[in-house]
């Protein structure tokens, strides 16, 4: 091929490089810039004149100091160069995902070709990506919304049953201790007889507000019926579930309950079954059963109080 062809392919090239929606780089054997389109020196943070030229170090290096263009996700730049450098030098040819401080995102392609030189293709994902981190959201609600309970916010009987699964699988395997307080809020038709429905919904929403403040971080609350609620307290002995349930039982009998505007307000109280995890339990029902018996012996003792069954 002649140089006049030569030269009229090359700015051809350069011409349909700047047309593609990709980043295309062209470094040489010392990652210097010889040439890139102008959405790599997007990528890079400058304008392609000022790009072409410079070492990949300087160029990522000012990227990250003002955060301009690829976004570099590092405490200490030159360990994550140091990096980036042992990738390029041990293999030919490595991909990865990348997004920019500007709110793109591209899949990278970094080769090593024959002469020497290195190319960097970034296929742009940006449209990809938002589909993707909406439909990872929109699984995320749907979860949400089939773990909880619409009137209390708080985890349903179908979350029970699966943490219930998981944390009985861990405390056979690791030989945790593992608690099961069930409460039932006292005369509650009673409640919704004499003041309606609404101050009963209130009523239960309020109960969990309170229950949950008095719960560490690993215990969960989750209404398992209608007004029926059941803690699983991981790493926890039955007779510090026992002091939990206690607390729980003072802490809701001193609450006076606001249920209108006129501030008037109704107390209630609660029986409570504290159970444990025991050798031979098969699934969350064995402990269900022991806790409901303790949960039936506190109703038939006067209500307001914990009982345990081991
Ligand atoms: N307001 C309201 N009430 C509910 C809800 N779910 C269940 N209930 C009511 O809770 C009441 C439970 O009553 P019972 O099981 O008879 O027991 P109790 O009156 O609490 O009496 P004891 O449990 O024996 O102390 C029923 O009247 C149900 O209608 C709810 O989501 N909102």
């Amino acid at each position: 091929m002649s140089l006049e062809v030569d030269n009229l392919l090359l700015e051809s090239l350069k011409e349909v490089m700047d047309l593609t929606p990709n980043a295309l780089g062209f470094f040489d054997r010392d990652y210097r810039l010889l040439y890139c389109n102008d959405i790599m020196a997007s990528v890079l943070g400058k304008p392609k004149e000022q790009a072409i030229g410079q070492l990949q170090k300087d160029l990522l290096r000012e990227a990250y100091n003002h955060s301009i263009g690829i976004k570099i996700d590092a405490d200490n730049f030159d360990t994550w160069f140091d990096e980036v450098e042992k990738t390029q030098r041990s293999v030919e040819y490595n991909q990865f995902e990348t997004d920019t401080n500007e709110g793109q995102y591209y899949n990278v392609t970094r080769m090593t070709l024959s002469n020497g030189m290195n190319v960097i293709v970034g296929a742009n994902i940006t449209e990809l990506k938002k589909i993707q981190l909406t439909l990872t959201q929109a699984i995320t609600d749907i979860e949400q919304l089939a773990n909880t309970d619409e009137l209390t916010g708080i985890y349903n009987r179908r979350y029970f049953i699966e943490l219930s699964e998981k944390e009985i699988g861990r405390a056979k395997r690791y030989a945790h201790p593992l608690s099961l307080i069930v409460i039932d809020i006292d005369f509650f038709k009673a409640v919704n007889d004499s003041y309606g429905h609404h101050v009963g919904d209130t009523v239960l929403s309020y109960f969990c507000k309170q229950c949950n403040e008095q719960l560490r971080d690993s215990d969960t609350l989750c209404r398992v019926g209608g007004e029926e609620f059941a803690i699983l307290l991981p790493h926890t002995q039955v007779n510090h579930a026992g002091d939990i349930a206690e607390r729980i039982r003072l802490c809701i009998k001193a609450c006076e309950i606001p249920y209108d505007d006129s501030g008037s307000t109704l107390s209630i109280t609660l029986s409570l079954g504290v159970t444990q995890y025991k050798e031979g339990d098969i699934n969350i029902s064995d402990l269900l059963i022991r806790g409901d018996k303790a949960l039936y012996q506190a109703k038939d003792s006067g209500r307001d109080q914990y009982v345990v069954q081991l």
